[in-house]
């Protein structure tokens, strides 16, 4: 199946299923690419790469850079290292960058892609259930010490292929860490995906392949129709960023790896649940949702080893803070969030209340 993102800077097609890579070729020949530098990790890499080459048109040249798996390919080191690759391999203002893996992948070799040369072309070939979101809508990015994504662009890939016989061998951690964005997709626009996701789906080792179509297909319809009303985020694409402002602040505190990315957004979700109810007003069973949450095998519940002084100022250089006031996306309603700005007692107080 076939679906177009549009945004301001670009349009570009997503094929989703097993028969996605097929699209390679022509898409090859049709932007007339000079080479191909793949850029995967060493376990999607060893796993699929064969699949993927025997796509690959031959008759263009192309090499291959493996990068670390996970969130240590998402450093300064690394990209430096995909930069010399593609250098000492000749890549020119035509050639095209594939990111081949999950998001860590997706959001490197997306940001080598956008400052090589200034900017080249890449193609996403996602092979997570979480690159439902990371493979759409163009944040590109690396990590910093003192905070997630805080090194990257906005660029725009050329297509997506999402072939979905990838996600087979995808360890039970990274499906909790994918499914958790397609639930903060329904938080933001959707009561009845929401409904959908919470009824239908119990246990996350064994989603039937036809559900999890039509979830990755409702949660990238919810996303691109985000960006494209707001590329760059100049204001409602912040709602993406449901969960993100304290999960992020997980991710960055434990150090990178420790909780998957969606692991910790679950956690940041359930805090903005909480706090939408005191300041929003959100009329909703937190509970319930909790307690399909742990169903589901999530951590639900903030570390124990954070203290909130330290998180506080973690929060402060979140990309949304402006003038050193924290903002969150709440909820009014499910399907209706709302950007806040945050008072610290409130914050501090929920935050007492769902630590361990
Ligand atoms: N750019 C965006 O809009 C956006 C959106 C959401 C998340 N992200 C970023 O995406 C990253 C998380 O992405 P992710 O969850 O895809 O994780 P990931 O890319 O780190 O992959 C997780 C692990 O799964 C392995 N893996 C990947 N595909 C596999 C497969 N098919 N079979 C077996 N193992 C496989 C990887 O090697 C890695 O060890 C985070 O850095 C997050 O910040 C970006
Ligand atoms: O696409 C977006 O916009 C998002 O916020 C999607 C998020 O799921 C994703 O984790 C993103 O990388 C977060 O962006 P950041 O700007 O908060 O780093
Ligand atoms: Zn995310």
């Amino acid at each position: 199946m076939k679906m177009i993102v549009r945004t301001a800077s670009k349009s570009y097609p997503v094929f989703i299923g097993p028969a996605s890579l097929d699209e390679l070729g022509d898409l090859v020949v049709q932007n007339n690419y000079t080479k191909l530098l793949v850029i995967t990790d060493e376990i999607v890499g060893s796993l699929h790469l064969d699949t993927l080459k025997a796509n690959m048109p031959q008759e263009i040249p192309s090499v291959v850079y493996t990068v670390p798996a996970g969130e240590k390919a998402k450093q300064l080191t690394v990209f430096e290292a995909c930069i010399t690759h593609a250098l000492e391999h000749g890549l020119d203002r035509k050639s095209c960058i594939i990111a081949f893996g999950g998001g860590a992948v997706g959001d490197l070799a997306g940001f080598v892609a956008a400052a090589y040369m200034r900017g080249i072309s890449f193609i996403q070939v996602p092979t997570t259930i979480l690159a439902h979101d990371s493979a759409v809508g163009g944040k590109t990015a690396i990590n910093h010490r003192l905070g997630k994504n805080m090194i990257g662009a906005f660029h725009q890939p050329d297509a997506v292929l999402y072939n979905t016989y990838f996600l087979k061998t995808l360890p039970i951690k990274e499906k909790r860490s994918g499914f958790a964005e397609a639930v903060k997709h329904a938080f933001i626009s959707d009561p009845a995906f929401l409904q959908y996701l919470m009824t239908e789906i119990t246990d996350l080792a064994t989603i039937a392949d036809d559900k999890l179509a039509y979830i990755l297909r409702r949660g990238i319809e919810i996303k691109a129709g985000v960006v494209s009303v707001d590329e760059r985020e100049s204001g409602l694409r912040a709602i993406l960023n449901f969960g993100h402002t304290l999960g992020h602040v997980i991710e960055t505190s434990k150090g990178y790896g420790i909780f998957a990315h969606g692991e910790a957004v679950m956690v940041g979700m359930i805090y903005a649940l909480h706090l939408s109810e005191q300041v929003t007003g959100l009329r909703f069973s937190i509970g319930d949702f909790v307690q399909w949450a742990k169903q589901l095998g999530y951590q639900t519940t903030i570390p124990d080893d954070l203290e909130f002084q330290q998180v506080y100022q973690t929060m402060l250089r979140d990309k949304k803070t402006l003038s050193d006031q924290p903002r969150f996306v709440l909820l009014e309603e499910i399907g209706k969030p709302v950007i806040v700005d945050m008072d610290q007692k409130i914050l501090e107080n929920t935050f007492s209340k769902l630590k361990k």
